[in-house]
């Protein structure tokens, strides 16, 4: 391997520290930043996923607060407790587990959150804030993915981005993020139907993939020396039978990359990180 490992891990623990200290100023002026999960059903991944959320809040002193509905939950039942979460004072942020039972309303769901309190920032109208160049809670996946280039000093002014992938969670409020004035990166946003996806890959100094395709971006995709980052994490089930999340960067790639953020490793933890910044920050507004 020559790419060198940017390592979200060790940066999300580094953020926690920081958050910690953030906390306790918090403390002392007597507000407890408090997260909120809604959790619908017992899918076994988004169980996992919560618990990690209830961890970190721990680790960095935010009160946990859990909701949980049983998979037959009607819509009613969950717009109950979305209300009661935006009402209670104790919850400065809270997120809705995704992804939702397919009987429920997802768009509805996520337009009921308070934006106010939209700890994933994915409320409508912070996707409209993100478009507008306004304040509010940034999507934590893309900040995640900011602020981990950030802190190993790639540079984002000038540089050329392909992003591929054009979700609402990632690909689009990326290049949203990424060509703001404090970034001022020139994006290409592609997808899996982009005609020569490899003629943007190849001319790009920045690939950031998050198609949920495993293996999609090879070695002979890049530009020797680009930073590739792999946001893409989709179970598989190897040839032992054992179930595994697997990324959109096929290893090779570290062959040809001058620098890569893996997966595991990578982008995940800094999602975690993103969502305890985003409720204290919120905390610390009042
Ligand atoms: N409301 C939301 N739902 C979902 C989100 C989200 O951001 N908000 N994202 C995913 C799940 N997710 C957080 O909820 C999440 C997924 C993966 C990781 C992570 O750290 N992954 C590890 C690898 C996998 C593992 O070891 O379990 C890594 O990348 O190192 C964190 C958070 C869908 N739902």
């Amino acid at each position: 391997m020559t790419a060198t490992l940017l390592d979200g891990k060790a940066t999300a623990a580094e953020i926690k520290d920081e958050l910690r200290i953030r906390v306790k100023a918090l403390a002392e002026r007597g507000i407890t930043p408090g997260l909120g999960t809604v959790l619908v059903g017992a899918d076994p991944g988004s169980q996992a996923y919560v618990n990690g959320k209830h961890r970190d809040c721990a680790e960095v002193g935010i009160a946990s607060i859990r909701r949980e509905l049983p998979a037959d939950a009607t819509q009613q039942q969950v717009d109950d407790v979305l209300a009661e979460l935006n009402a209670d004072p104790a919850c400065h942020g809270y997120i809705v587990q995704l992804p939702l039972p397919a009987h429920l309303d997802t768009q509805r769901v996520l337009e009921l959150i308070d934006p106010d309190k939209d700890a994933d920032g994915l409320h409508p109208v912070n996707l409209g804030r993100l478009v507008l160049g306004y304040e509010g809670p940034l999507p934590c996946t893309p900040r995640g993915i900011v602020e981990l280039l950030r802190r190993h000093d790639v540079a984002l002014r000038g540089a050329t981005v392909a992003v591929v992938g054009r979700g609402n969670t990632v690909g689009r409020p990326l290049g949203l993020l990424l060509t703001r004035r404090s970034e001022n990166a020139t994006v290409t946003l592609c997808h899996t139907g982009t005609l020569d996806l490899a003629s943007h890959t190849r001319a790009a100094d920045i690939v950031i993939v998050a198609a949920g395709v495993p293996g999609l971006l090879t070695g002979d995709m890049i530009n020797p020396g680009a930073v590739v980052v792999d946001v893409g994490i989709t179970r598989v089930i190897g040839a032992d039978g054992k179930g595994r999340y697997t990324g959109d960067v096929d290893p090779e790639v570290a062959e040809t990359a001058g620098a890569l953020v893996p997966m595991p490793g990578g982008v995940g933890p800094m999602t975690r990180a993103m969502l305890l910044t985003n409720v204290v920050e919120r905390a610390e507004r009042g």
